[in-house]
């Protein structure tokens, strides 16, 4: 998979040079590519906002600048094109596993108060373009939004989680587990200052254990998330005890 990320702030990517999506990217299973949105603003300033039309508090960044940037980087491709925003649709572990049959995504990272709508207007005749927020709250721009994209989408690529790990039993994926948060998960020691391992879980039984840790992750799930719990099958509901 390539990924291309605008910004005027590049350097938030230096966290993709380390760990899981770091090492994918030394072994060419994700080619990231972090572009300085600046470098197609030709100014002397390098300016790539300005005042709001209508008015209002803060700055809009520039289509121009935009455009020449995203015809730059994307020439004559169709990359998938991803835009943060506080107003998107949700991004969640369904639209993560989407992203990742993705040959190739493009995130533009906007900054002030977002990209001027004409450019996600302009690209969407071309492209597939989604606006996504990561959650109900404002972040200050695009670049974190990015980031906990990249490793959400990342991650599930083949290759990507050692075999040690996987992204099958998954909080909120599809099958089994979907809408389920995780469990709770111990290691050696057996006894942590007094605490001990639940008994299930050193008993070497598989089935018993699987069940243990899905009433475990529906406990929680009803404890922490009910709006997830609310969406579950009753009947599985009914198995587990709903007071907690
Ligand atoms: C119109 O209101 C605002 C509009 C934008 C901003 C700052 N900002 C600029 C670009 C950008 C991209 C993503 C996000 C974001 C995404 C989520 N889930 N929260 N915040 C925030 C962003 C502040 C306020």
């Amino acid at each position: 998979m390539r990924i291309d990320i605008i910004s005027i702030f590049p350097d938030y990517f230096a966290p993709l040079d380390v760990s899981l999506i770091g090492k994918a990217r030394e072994r060419g299973t994700l080619d990231v590519r972090v572009h300085q949105l600046r470098d197609w603003a030709h100014d002397v300033h390098k300016s790539v906002d300005d005042t709001p039309y209508g008015g209002g508090p803060g700055m809009v960044m520039k289509p121009e600048v935009w455009g020449e940037a995203i015809d730059s980087v994307i020439g004559d491709g169709a990359p998938r094109m991803v835009v943060p925003t506080p107003s998107g649709r949700p991004f969640t572990q369904e639209l993560a596993q989407e992203l990742a049959g993705e040959p190739w995504l493009l995130f533009a990272c906007g900054r002030y108060e977002g990209i001027d709508s004409r450019v996600v207007e302009e690209y969407s005749e071309r492209l597939r373009v989604d606006e996504v927020g990561i959650g109900d709250y404002v972040l200050a721009g695009g670049e974190v939004a990015v980031l906990v994209m990249v490793e959400a989408v990342g991650r599930l690529l083949p290759g990507v989680l050692g075999n040690a790990q996987s992204a099958v039993d998954d909080s909120f994926a599809p099958g089994a587990m979907r809408n389920l948060v995780e469990g709770p998960v111990y290691t050696k020691p057996p006894v942590w200052r007094g605490r001990e391992v639940p008994d299930v879980l050193l008993s070497g039984h598989h089935g018993k254990i699987a069940r243990w840790r899905r009433d475990q992750a529906l406990r929680r799930t009803v404890r922490n998330r009910p709006e997830l719990a609310a969406e579950l099958d009753p009947e599985m509901l009914d198995k587990h005890d709903r007071k907690l």
